[in-house]
């Protein structure tokens, strides 16, 4: 069906169709000369509905697995944690407290998980962050939005809830 030798594959771990040369057995993102971009959609279609029920990303992704390190502020909706009896921080401060830990992680200076248990006001710190599996419905609306929407081993950019703001991390 392609010019070539060239086959069309699926990566899992980018989740994305790739070009294969059979005969060179050269892997390319980009599709080659003469290869139409309709040919790449209706792979990519039939891919998708062979695959509904794996975790494939987005919509029909059943359940997932996240560690989070939550920093909470005095506009909490239960502000005092294990680490902290009344917490009094601001937004202002609790954003900037969690965005040094997210540059030390980013820099590769901190696992998440080493940050969570020492620094997290979630009782998760206590599991290194691990929050287990979730499905949809059990978490605040923007937490679970965030966790849906993230690749294994991806980690977000500050989420707000009732509880504060956390960095997740997608473990499963
Ligand atoms: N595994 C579940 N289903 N446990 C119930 C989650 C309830 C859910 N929680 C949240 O959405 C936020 C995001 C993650 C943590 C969290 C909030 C709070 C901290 O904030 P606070 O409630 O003081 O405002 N931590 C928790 O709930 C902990 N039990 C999470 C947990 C701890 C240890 C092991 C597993 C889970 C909600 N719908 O409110």
């Amino acid at each position: 069906n392609l010019p070539n030798d060239w086959e069309l594959r699926w990566s899992r771990s980018r989740n994305l169709p790739y070009f294969y040369n059979r005969v060179s057995t050269e892997s390319r993102w980009q599709a080659p000369d003469g290869v139409d971009a309709s040919v790449i959609l209706d792979f990519q279609k039939d891919y998708q509905s062979q695959h509904q029920d794996e975790q494939v990303g987005g919509d029909n992704l059943k359940r997932v697995r996240v560690s989070h390190l939550l920093v909470k502020h005095e506009g909490s909706r239960r502000p005092s944690s294990w680490r902290e009896e009344k917490i009094t921080r601001t937004k202002d401060e609790a954003l900037e407290r969690l965005q040094g830990f997210q540059t030390k992680i980013q820099s590769g200076e901190a696992q998440l998980s080493d940050l969570a248990s020492k620094e997290s006001d979630c009782s998760s710190a206590k599991k290194a962050g691990d929050l287990g599996f979730f499905e949809r419905g059990q978490m605040q609306p923007q937490f679970e939005k965030a966790s849906f929407g993230l690749q294994i081993g991806e980690m977000s950019e500050p989420v707000w809830t009732d509880s504060g703001v956390h960095l997740i991390l997608r473990t499963g």
